[in-house]
């Protein structure tokens, strides 16, 4: 079996963490950029966890593990280093909740792959669990090929979608053009700006609006 990439709104959802060690650390990183409601279980945290906590942005419970800590946890990141307590947390678990099982990922059901963002795109790798490594080395392969540049790219391309979409062009014109802005020779400010204002000029559908 293997599993199935999906993104997922994390918005005010209610996260459990338990463990305040490095990888419950990088999970953290991770989920707020969701803006996820996060609780931290663990008797001590690491400092960049506990950064977090002082200006607000996470719950901690100084604490060793219960079984209610987990009640209507949406997603459980289960991250000590202990596999007993590990163990409990996953039987505490609610009935359809997701579980992220740090140490033993064939107990969980959810798993973070390595990612990078570029503005609204956003890459993830996942080899299966085979080689989390791996994923690493392809995540830096590819932060080089790409760059930077991509985040205005992406805004760009978002931007002239909204108009073409808008335009009296029929429905295949309108995906040749949005092809056409995918030649790398759009990476460039200036031409992007050009095709911007043409796309400003163009007649609305006014069905549409
Ligand atoms: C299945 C998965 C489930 C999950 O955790 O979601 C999982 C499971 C396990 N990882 C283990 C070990 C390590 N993991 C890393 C690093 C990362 N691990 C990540 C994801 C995943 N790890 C998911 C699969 C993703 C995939 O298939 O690629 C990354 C990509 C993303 C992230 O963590 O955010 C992140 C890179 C961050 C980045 O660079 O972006 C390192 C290296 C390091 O820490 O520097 C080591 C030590 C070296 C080694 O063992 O390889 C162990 C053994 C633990 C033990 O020995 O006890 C298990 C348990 C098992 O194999 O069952
Ligand atoms: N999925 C992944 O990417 C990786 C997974 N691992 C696995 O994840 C486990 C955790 O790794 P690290 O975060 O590096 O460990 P760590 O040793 O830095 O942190 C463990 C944390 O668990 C907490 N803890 C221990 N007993 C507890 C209890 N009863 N209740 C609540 N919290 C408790 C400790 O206070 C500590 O904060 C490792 O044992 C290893 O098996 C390790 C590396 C990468």
């Amino acid at each position: 079996m293997t599993a199935v990439p999906l993104m997922i709104e994390l918005r005010e959802q209610n996260v459990v963490i338990v463990g305040g060690g490095h990888v419950a650390e990088r999970r953290i990183h991770s989920l707020l950029q969701g803006g996820a409601s996060i609780t931290v279980i663990s008797p001590v945290i690491e400092e960049g966890i506990r950064f977090h906590w002082e200006k607000g942005n996470l719950k901690w419970k100084k604490k060793y593990f219960e079984s209610h800590d987990v009640d209507g946890a949406f997603l459980i990141v289960v991250a000590t280093n202990d596999s007993m307590v590990n163990e409990s947390v996953i039987e505490a678990s609610p009935p359809n909740s997701l579980i992220n099982a740090v140490a033993e990922a064939d107990k969980g059901n959810v798993e973070f792959p390595a990612f990078f963002r570029r503005g609204k795109l956003t890459i993830g790798i996942s080899t299966n669990g085979a080689s989390p490594q791996l994923s690493t080395k392809i995540k830096r392969d590819l932060q080089t090929v790409y760059s930077e540049k991509y985040e205005d790219y992406l805004d760009f391309l978002f931007e002239s979608r909204q108009l073409i979409k808008k335009s009296t062009f029929d429905k295949m014109h309108q995906k040749l053009l949005l092809k056409e802005l995918l030649s790398d020779s759009f990476l460039d400010k200036n031409k992007q700006m050009k095709a911007m204002n043409w796309f400003g000029k163009l007649p609305k559908n006014e069905i549409m609006g």
